[in-house]
């Protein structure tokens, strides 16, 4: 079964990222064992999480279900423990994430608008099969070429049934708070919609070339006074309550920043669909050709 990797034929390399839960890890699979096999990245919970098994089986069964160019294919399974943890491996992209890519490379504005795009495909693909990512965020895009980007992360994604709108969640671990919309931050309600302002911020990111410095969380601590309050949740509530959102990076067109702040609106309501923000930065593109 070309799905079923034994765990004795693989042999470790170096770490690709590691998340609350779990960690990804470069491995050679080499049955044939003459440094011939192939690269892959496996997926595995952190061993005092391997108490979920239940999500961490939902995670590998959603990766498997996808099928989309701009989303990182599922190869297979790796029993682990005995038998009753799995081990994800996914296809190997030797150029990283976004944050590891942008910084080393002086992209133009069209190239990152080509990604932006791509991004909204595959979530795009990803709505339609009904689900909410969650986590969509700049470390969570693979680079394949300096042409293809893909999803690579789907540790946070939830099925929304028919007819329901939100998603609420109890657990909030490690969350990635900087990326939430203000509703999942005040009420813990995922939708669609919070998909879409974590692009905004995202997108973001790609315009800034994932430049630590003006990251996020640096960006959000610059807008409150330092000496009377620390950064934290209810800090940065107050900050989108009173509409402050990130700034406008240096060299992004003005129609890029209307699109940006469009899905940070505060209500879900107005925030567009992935549908649409492609049919726009399609637009946008093309005056760059
Ligand atoms: N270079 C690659 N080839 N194939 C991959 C699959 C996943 C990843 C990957 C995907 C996401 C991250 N982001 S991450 O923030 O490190 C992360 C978030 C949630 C859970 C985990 Cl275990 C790790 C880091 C690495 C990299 C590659």
């Amino acid at each position: 079964d070309p799905n079923v990797f034994h765990k004795r034929h693989l042999k470790e390399i170096r770490d690709l990222g590691e998340g609350h839960f779990g960690k990804v890890t470069l491995y050679q699979y080499d049955p044939a064992n003459d440094g011939t096999g192939e690269r892959v990245a496996v997926k595995a919970l952190k061993q005092e999480n391997s108490f979920m098994p239940d999500c961490w089986m939902k995670e590998i069964e959603i990766l498997r279900s996808l099928d989309h160019i701009n989303i990182v294919k599922y190869k297979g399974c790796c029993a682990e423990l005995g038998g009753q943890v799995l081990q994800l491996i996914m296809e190997f992209l030797p150029l990283g994430s976004l944050r590891d890519y942008l910084p080393k490379r002086k992209l133009g504005i069209s190239q990152c608008l080509m990604f932006a795009q791509q991004i909204c495909q595959g979530m795009d693909y990803l709505h339609s099969m009904r689900y909410v990512h969650r986590d969509l965020a700049a470390r969570n895009v693979l680079v394949e070429n300096d042409g293809l980007v893909k999803i690579g992360d789907f540790g946070l994604t939830k099925y929304i049934p028919e007819g329901e709108i939100y998603y609420r969640v109890r657990e909030d671990g490690d969350s990635p708070v900087f990326w939430y919309a203000i509703e999942c931050l005040k009420e813990s309600k995922f939708s669609f919609s919070s998909d879409i302002w974590s692009f905004g911020v995202t997108l973001y990111e790609i315009l800034t070339r994932c430049d630590q410095r003006q990251s996020p969380q640096n960006k959000y601590a610059e807008m409150i006074d330092p000496n009377h309050e620390q950064m934290n949740v209810m800090v940065l509530i107050k900050l989108l309550e009173k509409q402050l959102r990130l700034p406008c990076p240096k060299d992004c067109p003005h129609e890029v920043k209307l699109l940006m702040e469009n899905c940070w609106a505060t209500d879900p309501k107005q925030r567009p669909s992935f549908q649409s923000l492609i049919e726009k930065l399609e637009a946008i593109r093309r005056t760059y050709d």
